[in-house]
């Protein structure tokens, strides 16, 4: 009967998502295929909206949540991933407040009802409003504060709020002008196009024949900083879903891609068919296998917390604490260690996380650099990056996703270059 509800069944999918998120810790992208399974793809999008809406502003619904409760809801209690829901959809959606109770209540049927009822009412009455911009959980609070400062904060607080644009690596980047022209973007260095959020990839021009794929211009840096591999070999570790792989072969390469991800190696070998790039495909472990020969050039694109993609997956702003943090930052330092021994005499070392927690970036740097004394810093110039970004003091990227905010913005990444001594 309730199924019959117009878009219930969208509410239910954005509450099996906010549920999987904050209640058991998996990853959005994770649970999207479960949490949607047979809604339509604009009921699929709008109950991925609703639930990102609810993490990119959970700690100010909740302050509205809990000045009208006279005892805290349990954090991960139904009724407060419902009033989330609920106030995400009337206070960042604009969705009519008629009709977000009529989807809201039955999601809480023979339960807190009354309570929802109450709590969403009070709130409405009383014309509530979100701060100006959301504000960050007190554990990212604590981490990013000491190590950042006011700036990065209050930055961070409005790269956060919105989604980002969409950017696009082209795989030829002599035709920069040509596609920007064409798709109507924005270029913000050779070989890339910037478009507004929400463009719908697959209907773009270009998308057929593999002219470009989608890629945030700080995880295009990477890819970059090792230049032209006309007659050099590459090792891409962790290489899946491929983007810089695909780079890599379009900057001449012969590519080696590993990744211990079978099911993310199929969509690396799907991107390369569709751009009609090239790489020899390794599904393994970095820390079992090994190489027959070493390379001239190995890109580390380390699993890492993935903080500074919180623009496009707030849901890691809450699923993530200090111990992941160190655990990761133990295997990125394991891993670039057996990598060490896998660049040739005179080439380069590109160790990359799409984090924004020093262990995972700065940390890593200075520890490689302290245990290998066959590699040297190789620092980044200014005219390798887009313009705007800088390199730091010791020559490594740091970006943060409010840098070249007036543009749009770019993911939080740390890149360092090394070149290996002899040759
Ligand atoms: C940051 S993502 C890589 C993104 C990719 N480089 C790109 O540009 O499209 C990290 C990858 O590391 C892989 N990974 C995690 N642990 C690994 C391991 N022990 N060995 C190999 N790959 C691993 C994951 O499957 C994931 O695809």
């Amino acid at each position: 009967m309730n199924e019959e509800i117009s878009g219930l069944p969208t509410r239910r999918a954005a509450l099996r998502l906010l549920d999987a998120v904050m209640r058991m810790g998996t990853p959005m992208d994770q649970a999207t295929a479960n949490a949607t399974k047979g809604l339509s793809p604009p009921d699929r999008a709008l109950a991925i909206a609703i639930a990102q809406e609810s993490l990119r502003w959970s700690v100010d619904l909740d302050v509205l949540i809990d000045s009208k409760t006279k005892q805290a809801l349990p954090d991960d209690s139904k009724a407060r991933m419902v009033l989330r829901l609920a106030l995400a959809q009337i206070l960042r959606l604009g969705t009519p407040p008629h009709a977000v109770i009529a989807t809201a209540l039955p999601l809480v049927e023979k339960g807190p009802r009354r309570l929802v009822h109450g709590v969403l009412g009070s709130l409405l009455r009383a014309n509530v409003t979100l701060p100006e911009l959301p504000s960050l959980p007190e554990a990212v609070l604590m981490r990013w504060h000491p190590a950042w400062g006011d700036d990065m904060v209050a930055g961070a607080q409005a790269a956060l709020s919105e989604p980002p644009p969409l950017d696009l690596a082209l795989r030829d980047p002599a035709s920069t002008a040509h596609w920007a022209a064409l798709l109507g973007g924005e270029s913000l260095m050779p070989g890339h196009v910037r478009l507004p959020r929400g463009t719908a990839v697959e209907e773009l021009q270009g998308y057929d024949e593999g002219a470009w794929w989608v890629q945030d211009l700080a995880a295009s840096l990477p890819g970059r900083l090792l230049g032209d591999g006309s007659g050099k070999r590459a090792l891409d570790l962790c290489a899946a879903p491929g983007g810089k792989t695909m780079q890599l072969s379009a900057a001449g390469y012969a590519v080696t891609a590993l990744d211990n991800s079978a099911r993310r190696m199929d969509r690396l070998m799907a991107n390369l068919e569709r751009t009609q790039l090239h790489a020899d495909r390794v599904t393994a472990d970095v820390m079992q296998w090994e190489p027959s020969e070493q390379f001239d050039a190995l890109l580390l694109d380390a699993p890492c917390s993935a903080t500074g993609t919180m623009r496009r997956h707030p849901d890691v702003l809450q699923r993530i604490d200090i111990k992941q943090i160190n655990n990761l930052a133990a295997l990125q330092c394991a891993m670039l260690d057996r990598a060490a021994d896998w660049v040739k005499p005179g080439g380069l070392l590109v160790y990359a996380t799409c984090s924004l927690e020093p262990q995972e970036g700065e940390a890593q740097a200075e520890l490689f650099l302290s245990k290998h004394s066959d590699f040297s810093a190789l620092p980044v110039s200014a005219g390798e990056l887009p313009q705007g970004v800088t390199a730091n003091a010791q020559g490594d990227v740091r970006t943060m996703p409010h840098m070249l905010a007036d543009k749009g913005g770019m993911d939080g990444f740390f890149i360092a270059r090394f070149k290996r001594k002899g040759a």
